[in-house]
């Protein structure tokens, strides 16, 4: 079978437009689908040139197909089941900061690029205290402070050769945050109060909201997938029809990415926050609620566990009952927002991997779920038992046993080395399980305040550990709560 390339290819030449820190699924299945999208549908004529922001990545294999890839779309659009294979054409170059440095830094010379995207997932946007303008550096916010300098001083300063910065990740006001680390590095860097005020005053960071469900290779499937489009594709990329990105914007991102001229569900808004708030409750929330509970009752996709008697009534009601009466929003709104979740949930042509969204599942149940448990738990004077249950569940699972399965966990090194210290020191006893629960609750990297002193939940976890211990998820899920 012959391999995508640009000799089964013909494909179109563009200046680049774009330079896009992140060269993982999402941004393959979100942004640089509007890209393309933009390319064959209106006049934007655009390129991105990809910076792989960690060592290790997957530009090489990009390059080996030219930059190429197929992207699936599968689920209902206009009512109808559509699923479409469209080859994105838009990805002009890439390069790998920490193997050619200069080549990254020439990116700032290219006069075309006013657009910069990122996703380099809710850990990239750190701050590095090592790193220097001296490159190649760790951080994201580092490297792009250093591709900013190189541009104030290749235009001398212009104050019309800033850039329009959006990120991707999904932390709240992800601009903001990214421009206060640049910012941070350009003062301790003492890069200049030229530089500084070109900084502010020639770039603008977008705070932005992204949404698309994007379950990436279909590895399990693959051969079967070549088959179907007649080549070999490495990466090939599928995601479901939705899609919505708010941000927040100044009149001047709608000229530089028009995307208001495609059909693409892009909002430009003042405010982002009430968007932000009601996806990463109710859709994130309801994935990482979710995850260690279906996944130890043997579920392994989150429609098989939505479609689940037990399961599904179980996460239903947890959204239903226990997040929607946290948010501060018209109920009516939330609870059809949140029928529109759980039907994209349900997408019959999406197979969406439990395991995969179990990645960083301590740090997700930070942002994603525990707001809503302390919302809970101040507003009703008690706590939501469903997303206490999921918080038991999740310590049982990073012990990494499914019966005689072993659970690949991922997560940072210190939650792991948390787990298998504390999985290590179990006896089985019910003191066992206090002290287990009173590790993890305590565990400060992770939490902004020690858990185990929000009233009753130390003793709550206590009791829903020993029912799943004892009797297996399938039980303790029926005792607990049904
Ligand atoms: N997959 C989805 O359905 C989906 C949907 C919406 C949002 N997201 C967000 O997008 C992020 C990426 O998801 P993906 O599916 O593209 O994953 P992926 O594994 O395919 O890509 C991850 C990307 O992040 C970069 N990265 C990882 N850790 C980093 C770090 N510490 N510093 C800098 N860069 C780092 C990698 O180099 C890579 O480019 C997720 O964290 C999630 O918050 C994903
Ligand atoms: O991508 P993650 O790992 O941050 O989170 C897993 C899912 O909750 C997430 O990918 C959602 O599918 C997505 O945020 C929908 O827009």
């Amino acid at each position: 079978m012959e391999k995508l390339s640009a000799k089964t290819y013909d494909k179109t030449e563009r200046p680049v437009k774009i330079i896009q820190f992140g060269e993982g699924n999402f941004l393959r299945a979100f942004t640089d689908w509007m890209v393309q999208k933009l390319n064959d549908e209106t006049d934007f004529n655009g390129g991105i040139a990809l910076v792989q922001p960690l060592p290790a990545g997957l530009i090489d294999l990009l390059a080996s197909q030219d930059f190429l890839y197929t992207h699936t779309l599968k689920g209902i659009k206009n009512g109808e089941p559509v699923k479409e294979h469209l080859l994105n054409d838009s990805i002009v170059s890439a390069v790998n900061p920490y193997t050619d440095y200069e080549g990254y830094l020439g990116l700032a010379e290219v006069e075309t690029a006013r657009i910069i995207l990122s996703n380099t997932t809710e850990s990239g946007i750190a701050y590095e205290p090592e790193d220097t303008l001296e490159g190649p550096q760790k951080g994201f916010p580092a490297k792009l402070t250093a591709l900013l300098h190189a541009r104030f001083k290749a235009f001398g300063g212009d104050p019309e050769k800033g850039f329009a910065i959006i990120p991707c990740e999904l932390i709240d006001r992800n601009g903001d945050k990214l421009r206060a680390v640049v910012e941070r590095h350009a003062r301790e860097w003492e890069l200049g109060e030229g530089f500084q005020a070109w900084l502010a005053e020639a770039n603008t960071f977008c705070n932005s909201l992204v949404d698309r469900i994007v379950p990436g290779y279909p590895r399990d499937r693959i051969r079967e997938v070549w088959e179907e489009l007649g080549y070999e594709d490495q990466l090939v990329v599928e995601s479901e029809q939705f899609n919505l990105w708010v941000i927040e914007s100044p009149a001047v991102l709608k000229e530089l990415l028009p995307v208001d001229r495609t059909d693409c569900n892009v909002l430009f808004v003042e405010d982002m926050t009430p968007y932000r708030t009601r996806k990463v409750r109710i859709l994130n929330g309801a994935h990482t609620t979710l995850v260690p509970v279906a996944y130890l009752y043997g579920i392994d996709t989150v429609k098989e566990a939505v479609e689940h008697p037990v399961v599904g009534k179980y996460i239903s009601q947890a959204v239903y009952e226990e997040i929607i009466p946290t948010l501060d929003l018209p109920k009516e709104e939330l609870e059809s927002f949140a029928g529109e979740v759980m039907d994209r949930f349900r997408n019959p042509f999406i197979s969406h991997q439990l395991r995969s969204i179990s990645l960083n599942g301590m740090s997700k149940y930070n942002t994603r779920v525990l707001p809503s448990l302390e919302g809970y738990l101040r507003e009703k004077g008690a706590l939501p038992k469903r997303l206490v249950f999921s918080l038991a569940a999740m310590m049982v699972f990073y012990r990494g046993l499914r019966g005689e399965e072993t659970i690949p966990v991922n997560d940072a090194e210190d939650i792991l080395e948390l787990y298998g210290k504390a999985w290590a020191a179990f006896d089985g006893s019910a003191e066992g399980r206090r002290t287990l629960a009173r590790t993890v609750l305590g565990h400060a990297p992770v939490w902004t305040s020690d858990l185990s002193s929000l009233p009753g939940l130390l003793d709550l976890i206590v009791e829903y550990l020993g029912l799943i211990l004892d009797k297996g998820m399938e039980e303790a899920l029926k005792e607990a709560l049904l």
